[in-house]
């Protein structure tokens, strides 16, 4: 009977078009400019909040990317979902990426423009009070496809108070935000595009990705994290800032290590113009993060005051910020160790708190064996330290500085020569393939077999720092800000 009642009601439609008694207005998802079209989204977020989606004789069910438990309801592409305003009937129908709305032609004057009114308010509030924030990430160039980004919810639980560097750093930052999302008119006076550009640099593991996420959530705004390995050229980056909407952060990382390379796509200048935003107004209300590992090894043209405004270096580890770790991980302000942490700081040994802080997850159950565990990781660091605080290089193994003798609370690691790591513990021999970077809570010492695991996590930490060949070792350890005027 749905079939049948189906098949009448389109015949009954086509006659309908027949005589011209309706008035098509299409809405495509990308403009001429494949830019996305911001009325496309909010027509889905509208059609789908309307309680009639659930009478429809197809409807897709997806469940909720925050709650997996809230059924959501997507109209199907291939049917007539009708609504009714100010006393009238109109029609949507989905036609692949376009929308189609309908109504009799005699009401368009008097519906229309307050019908679209309506649609996105009602759409704006349902944004407002998801306040979902997106993660973009742009997708290999393919011809049929029109856009290029892929979108999922950006969830990182890092927020700027999170970020362990100094807090007078944080709060510029901060204020910097605040005061270049009510800065509109003052850019505009001065004929500049409102964008606010920002350089993070440090070595790897010292935060700059986390500090990116909290970014991202004190502005509210998603995030376009551009992949420069899947970029064709110049007009491909254009066209991916193009496709960006407004209040968002676009985000370049490990930038040097890409204008390093030399088979890259997009060249210097084509660089510089997306840094400034001058390929049309679409570069306003945006905010630019480029990390780097050491800004000095790049042009300088990259970094000159007007394309960047905001350089925020993470250094590495220093006493006191070892002691804000063990206060985070371990929960203690004082231990006996500390004395002996802080004669090894001194010596000028330092490592990037991703790597203390791997340590001190695997080993949260005992601070003495954590404490004991980043004083021998120190210690290795510090002979493999030139004098002149760079590193000697001279351990490497294939790439990997070398790795870090007696980590383990036991003491009976030894020999990490090869890759795959062969790592020697209560007897066996283990092979490590997995990183197991970042997810040290996974391995904790619940099963007695800690070391091991342990050394697991310390094979993520290798990898780390094995990226940081090259760079320079900062061991004044002070969080530098050099901010340009807004
Ligand atoms: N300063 C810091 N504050 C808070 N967490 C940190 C800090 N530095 C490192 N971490 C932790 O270490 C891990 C790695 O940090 P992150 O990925 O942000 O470093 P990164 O500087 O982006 O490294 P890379 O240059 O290799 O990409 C994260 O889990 C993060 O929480
Ligand atoms: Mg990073």
């Amino acid at each position: 009977r749905t079939s049948v009642g189906y098949f009448l009601q389109n015949r009954w439609r086509f006659i309908e078009e027949c005589f011209h008694t309706h008035q098509f207005y299409k809405i495509p998802k990308f403009n001429q400019h494949m830019q996305e079209n911001q009325l496309f989204h909010k027509i889905v977020k509208y059609l789908n909040s309307l309680p009639s989606a659930g009478d429809l004789d197809f409807v897709n069910l997806f469940s909720g990317n925050n709650n997996p438990n809230e059924i959501t309801l997507v109209i199907n592409g291939d049917q007539m979902f009708p609504d009714v305003f100010l006393g009238s009937r109109v029609y949507w129908k989905l036609d692949s990426d376009c929308f189609v709305l309908k109504m009799r032609r005699k009401e368009k004057r008097r519906i229309l423009s307050s019908y679209l009114q309506h649609v996105c308010k009602i759409a704006d509030e349902i944004e407002q009070k998801s306040n979902e924030l997106r993660l973009y990430i742009n997708a290999e160039k393919q011809p049929e496809k029109n856009g290029r980004w892929i979108s999922t919810p950006f969830k990182h639980p890092a927020t700027i108070d999170t970020a362990m560097i100094d807090s007078d750093l944080k709060n510029k930052v901060k204020s910097d935000l605040e005061s270049f999302l009510k800065s509109k008119q003052y850019y505009h006076r001065l004929g500049r595009v409102w964008k606010r550009s920002y350089l993070l640099y440090g070595p790897s593991g010292t935060g700059k990705s986390s500090f990116i996420a909290g970014m991202a959530k004190f502005l509210s705004y998603d995030v376009y994290d551009v992949d420069m390995s899947k970029i064709t050229g110049d007009s491909d980056l254009k066209l991916l800032l193009l496709q960006t909407t407004c209040k968002s952060m676009i985000v370049i990382e490990d930038l040097d290590r890409y204008l390093a390379e030399k088979s890259k796509c997009v060249s210097l200048s084509g660089i510089l113009n997306f840094m400034d935003g001058i390929i049309c107004c679409c570069g306003e209300e945006r905010v630019m993060v480029f990390t780097v590992s050491n800004k000095d090894q790049i042009d300088p043209t990259v970094v000159r005051p007007g394309r960047i405004d905001f350089h925020v270096h993470f250094p590495l580890c220093d006493f006191t910020s070892f002691k804000t770790l063990a206060n985070s991980h371990l929960g203690i302000k004082e231990h006996k160790l500390f004395p002996q942490v802080e004669e090894i700081f001194q010596t000028g040994a330092s490592l990037s708190p991703a790597e203390i802080g791997e340590i001190m997850i695997s080993n949260r159950g005992s601070p003495t064996r954590a404490l004991k565990t980043v004083i021998n990781a120190l210690q290795t660091n510090v002979t493999n330290t030139g004098k002149n605080g760079k590193p000697t290089h001279e351990g490497l193994v294939s790439g990997l500085p070398r790795a870090p003798r007696n980590l383990s609370h036991s003491g009976s690691i030894d020999g990490l020569v090869d890759l795959p790591l062969k790592l020697m513990h209560s007897g066996s021999t283990r092979t490590v393939e997995d990183s197991g970077d970042h997810n040290s809570g996974l391995f904790s010492m619940e099963n007695g077999h800690n070391g091991g695991k342990e050394l697991k996590n310390l094979y993520g930490l290798l990898k780390n720092r094995s990226r940081r060949r090259g760079e320079s070792f900062d061991l004044d350890g002070e969080g530098k800000v050099d901010q340009r005027p807004m």
